[in-house]
């Protein structure tokens, strides 16, 4: 009962900052500040909590392989503080920094030390469409295409975890 009623408060404060965050984010881009948040208004939130043990073989495998997570904003806390989280950058793989864009990232593991890090993932309403923001293409061409959140999951299904940013399949050729 404790640990749910701490999860729910977690998960809720968690949701705020991530509206800020895309209020921040749409001013940044110097759009009206409203306009992300708009779709994430009845926003799906999963939170996923990893543990990665400790390796005699850290230098031989991956905690987790290389992806870009398929969701509009991914807030992560590294709980014991162990890093191990990288991200691709100029073709090599460095500590993450943080990006705008869905950065691909992998996990690696280490010899002695245990690593637990949690994530909330955060996802737009069942009803929005995922593609370039309207106010962000005006008169450009579009290069990625516009889908429904159902295409959307279909294609996050038949994408495996291959380490292209899932962006590519939303390319227009
Ligand atoms: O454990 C981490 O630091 C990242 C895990 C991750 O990328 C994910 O769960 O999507
Ligand atoms: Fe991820």
């Amino acid at each position: 009962m404790l640990i749910r009623k701490t999860l729910e408060k977690y998960s809720k404060t968690l949701h705020g900052v991530s509206m800020q965050l895309f209020k921040l984010i749409s001013i940044n881009l110097g759009i009206e500040p409203e306009a992300i948040g708009k779709m994430f208004e009845n926003c799906t939130q999963g939170i996923r909590m990893n543990y990665y043990p400790p390796c005699p073989e850290a230098r031989e495998v991956l905690g987790l392989a290389p992806h870009s997570d398929a969701t509009g904003l991914t807030l992560l806390v590294q709980v014991n503080e162990v890093q191990g989280l990288q991200i691709k950058k100029n073709s090599k793989w460095i500590l993450s920094n943080g990006e705008y864009n869905s950065i691909e990232h992998r996990t690696v593991v280490d010899f002695e030390k245990e690593r637990l890090s949690i994530k909330a993932f955060h996802s737009p309403g069942l009803r929005a469409m995922i593609g370039p923001l309207p106010e962000l293409v005006k008169e450009k061409t579009h290069k990625y295409k516009t889908i429904d959140v159902q295409d959307y999951l279909k294609l996050i299904i038949n994408s495996k975890l291959d380490g292209k940013c899932l962006i590519d399949h939303m390319k227009i050729q």
